[in-house]
């Protein structure tokens, strides 16, 4: 217990796994928790002269199914073995922590996720600015930017990881923005100093300086870099040659998804679990690395010409090829996890199995280089000069590593016969020997003349010889009787002993020579950890070429147009995950949208609940972001000037249910849009404003779609549904602003859905009828019929509210004519402009204020 105490006070915080002979057990608070989480028995052992302590413990070779468990239920693990043979050791075993499992730094499969990264991300903050590293111990992957809290939330949405590291004195700052979104760990403050960190990097990449990454510049990145490694460090991963580069995130590459548009495209998740996403319908890879990138491509779609026509490019060739399509897939397949492999290589975890099926990985990259090379694809060849077989390697594993070998090293017969000369000699005795057996039996036999003599072995004294009461009497008299049962008795003679003995001698030298030649093997192959991780990412980008081609076909996409234009112009676009989820026989029901800066560079999407404006939105949205993310797109024809930034807002009532919006936040962050626009950047706005009363919602709305009508440069491109038919009227003031609206036919008091969007707005919301389809009560139906008549009639409603609107219009016009170039204006602009506000003092300021609103008064 005193070496348990000792270790344990090591790592606070963590449950630690005592590996006691063949357990691993839990003691005290540990073993309470433990039993909860796992439903083991908890029991309680004398500790000491009067006390108890509770113990919970299971058998060691079960780590594999109780340790996801306790990492999934939030609990950080200890891994605690016993450093060296118990029966080398007269005192205690020596023991020592060898793995500390945290949610965001595992490498056990049972953990993680096939098709999705385990990211660690490290955050530094910096007055306004936050530095951030995201690092996947299980791939190698190792990034870094910086930026402000809003992109920092939009990488840490992107990426989703499954821990988060800050310092201790930032906690309240964290929780205040996230709450209890992520699981998270607060390190001291001493390894954010800048030198620490800088210099374990430095040294992690065996290099002078940071310039070959990139990342230089990046003072904050490196901070938060360093401290990830000081991380993986201090829970015992010291084995990472295989995190062999770190890269910048660089974000003008990227098409800008602010954090909503992640969450409210529904790309990669959605705050309704049982939801279908993006990345539900699209990913059909053929491999777990592929899956990954697919991820990574939907949430950072690209964001220039060449490299997105590229990628078209090839999935169009690829569409065209289905024998090679198939081909090349089938030997995807064949690969595997190779990233993951290739990091438990480098972490000195990998099983001999692992290993073999790195070499069929390799053989498998061999067909594919060839099968590109041979293509007509440009691209693709040049992916296949990347490729390295690794043909050495490989060759060197199929000579030393057994065709099937076991799992675990303890079974024997890992390495092959022929490769070294002790290893064949040990063998011939172990196996030859029984043989030797065989013929003993057979001699003492005939010798004896007992014909049913056997030969057999047990745990308590090994070899013996089996005799039947019946022939007792023939048994010589050097034969030393060892135990009488009911029927026979066994015997042992020093000549069976001696073969024992060397027997067993041999399989244990033959475990020890193995774990050598093994470990020798895996050795060899850490050199080759860069060639191979970058076999993974090539063909990590083939799969999801792949994929893209065949859903394409599967779903009917065709290729986009993206040029430089600032015109989206859809024909016949499609939601690519409404299409899928519809009920038998209902067909999508196509539209048209087109967007530009000249002529209709906002739109006002009217019509009833349930019509469709949603999708609508969300669909123009998709089908960029497909687009640029180089995939075929649902529509009958696309051609999409680049876009930068997509931002999405949807009205607070819509996420009511993730408990996130209100109508405050709704507010804070449609300003966000209002500050990052471009000339380029589409703006999806659903049902703004509806959180508060209608006067102010409509308010709002209203002057948010001025705002974007009236921006000096940046045009942004907006889709803008409301309920609030009152807003048609902006189109009467401001030229580029069109109205369409979702259509629906009334039959009767019956309303169908036709979900076509024509020009022109609507007149009603039709509420009343959606709350019919809901099955509200008749009675309450009619009630509201009723008030809703009358309001009518007494015009206190639409009409009201639009006239008042009009003499909105009319003063903002004014404003704007009186502002163009009122020389008081002109006046204090040029005194904002000359000032130097670096020098400034407090009183020059308040004095220049003063200034200002003597001439304003004048
Ligand atoms: N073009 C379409 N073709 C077929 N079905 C559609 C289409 N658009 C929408 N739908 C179906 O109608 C449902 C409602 O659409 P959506 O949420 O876009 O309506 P909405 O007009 O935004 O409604 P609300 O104003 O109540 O939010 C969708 O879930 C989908 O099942």
């Amino acid at each position: 217990m005193q070496q348990y105490n000792t270790i344990k006070a090591k790592y606070p915080g963590a449950l630690l796994l005592f590996r006691v002979g063949d357990f691993y057990e839990t003691f005290g608070e540990d073993a309470v928790k433990a039993a909860g989480i796992l439903g083991i028995v908890l029991t309680k052992r004398a500790n000491g002269s009067a006390s108890h302590i509770e113990l919970a413990g299971f058998p060691h070779h079960s780590l594999d199914t109780y340790l996801p468990k306790l990492v999934r239920a939030g609990q950080r693990v200890a891994i605690c073995d016993q450093l060296e043979d118990p029966k080398a050791t007269k005192t205690i075993v020596r023991r020592g922590v060898t793995e500390l499992v945290t949610p965001g730094v595992a490498t056990n499969d049972n953990i993680l996720n096939q098709k999705s990264n385990n990211y660690l991300a490290s955050l530094y903050y910096e007055k306004s600015s936050i530095g951030i590293a995201l690092i996947d111990i299980s791939t190698g992957e190792f990034l870094t930017a910086q930026g402000n809290s809003d992109y920092i939330d939009k990488l840490l949405q992107g990426f989703s990881p499954s821990e988060v590291i800050f310092p201790k004195s930032r906690q309240s700052e964290f929780k205040d923005y996230y709450g209890d979104r992520y699981y998270t760990y607060m390190l001291d403050e001493w390894p954010y100093s800048g030198d620490y960190a800088y210099e374990t990097l430095l040294k992690h990449f065996g290099v002078k300086s940071l310039k070959g990454f990139g990342i230089d510049k990046l003072n904050l990145g490196i901070v938060a870099a360093g401290v990830a490694l000081h991380y993986l460090n201090e829970t015992e991963h010291r084995n990472l040659q295989h995190i062999s580069a770190i890269s910048r995130i660089e974000e003008d590459r990227y098409l800008w998804l602010d954090r909503f548009s992640v969450r409210n495209l529904e790309l990669i998740g959605s705050a309704n679990e049982n939801a279908h996403t993006l990345v539900d319908v699209l990913d059909q890879t053929c491999s777990p690395m592929g899956a990954r990138l697919l991820r990574r491509w939907i949430v950072m779609p690209l964001k220039e010409l060449k490299p997105i026509n590229d990628r078209l490019g090839v999935v169009e060739y690829l569409i065209s090829e289905a024998e090679l399509r198939e081909e090349l897939q089938q030997h995807i397949r064949q690969i595997g996890d190779l990233e993951r492999l290739i990091s438990k290589i480098g972490l000195q975890k990998a099983n001999p199995r692992e290993v073999c099926q790195l070499k069929k990985a390799l053989m498998a990259i061999e067909s594919i280089k060839k099968l590109c090379e041979g293509s007509g694809s440009q691209p693709l060849k040049a992916i296949s000069e990347q490729l390295n077989p690794c043909t050495t390697i490989c060759e060197k594993i199929g000579r030393e590593l057994h065709p099937e070998p076991p799992v675990m090293l303890v079974k024997g017969s890992v390495m092959n016969n022929g490769i070294d000369a002790e290893l064949d000699r040990l063998r011939k005795i172990a196996f030859g020997g029984k043989d030797y057996l065989i013929e003993i039996q057979k001699r003492e036999a005939e010798s004896t003349g007992i014909p049913s003599l056997k030969v057999s072995f047990n745990n308590v004294f090994g070899y013996y010889l089996e005799v039947t009461h019946s022939h007792r009497d023939k048994v010589p008299g050097d034969w030393i009787r060892k135990q009488t049962l009911v029927n026979a008795e066994r015997y042992i003679t020093p000549e069976l002993k001696e073969y024992e003995e060397q027997i067993l001698g041999a399989e244990e030298k033959i475990l020890a020579l193995e774990t050598k030649l093994y470990n020798d093997l895996l050795y060899a192959l850490t050199e080759y950890i860069k060639p191979i991780q970058l076999n993974a990412q090539l063909v990590a980008r083939l799969d999801v070429l792949l994929n893209f081609a065949t859903i394409s076909i599967k779903n009917y996409y065709v290729k986009p147009e993206i040029n430089e234009s600032k015109v989206i112009d859809i024909k016949g676009g499609r939601h690519p995950v409404i299409e899928k989820t519809l009920p038998q026989g209902e067909d999508y029901i196509t539209n048209d949208v087109f967007l530009d800066s000249e002529s209709q560079q906002i739109i006002i999407i009217t019509g009833p609940n349930m019509a469709g404006k949603s999708a609508l939105l969300r669909q123009t949205g998709l089908i960029v972001l497909m687009g640029q993310m180089g995939c075929f797109v649902p529509a009958k024809s696309a051609a999409i000037g680049l876009v930068d930034k997509i931002f999405t807002r949807v009205g607070a009532s819509d996420n009511l249910s993730s408990g996130e919006s209100t109508f405050m936040v709704e507010m804070n962050e449609t300003a966000s849009i209002l500050n990052n626009l471009s000339d380029r950047s589409l703006i999806l706005l659903d049902e703004i404003g509806r959180g508060t009363s209608t006067y102010d919602g409509i308010s709002i709305a209203w002057s948010i779609a001025e705002y974007l009508h009236n921006h000096p440069t940046a045009k942004a491109k907006t889709l803008f549904a409301t309920h609030y038919h009152e807003l048609n009227e902006l189109s009467n003031s401001f030229n580029r602003v069109k109205n369409f609206n979702v259509t629906v036919k009334e039959i009767g008091h019956q309303i169908i859905f036709l979900r076509k969007l024509v020009p022109g707005g609507s007149e009603h919301s039709f509420g009343i009828h959606v709350a019919k389809l809901a099955g509200m009560p008749p009675k309450v139906l009619s009630r509201a019929n009723e008030i809703l008549k009358k309001l009518e009639n007494e015009r206190t409603g639409g009409e009201h509210i639009k006239e008042s609107i009009r003499k909105v219009q009319k003063q903002a016009v004014q404003m704007q004519m009186f502002s163009i170039d009122d020389p008081v204006l002109v006046k204090i602009r040029d005194t904002l402009n000359n000032l130097d506000v670096n020098t400034l003092t407090p009183v020059e300021a308040l004095m220049k204020l003063d200034e200002i609103q003597r001439l304003i008064k004048s």
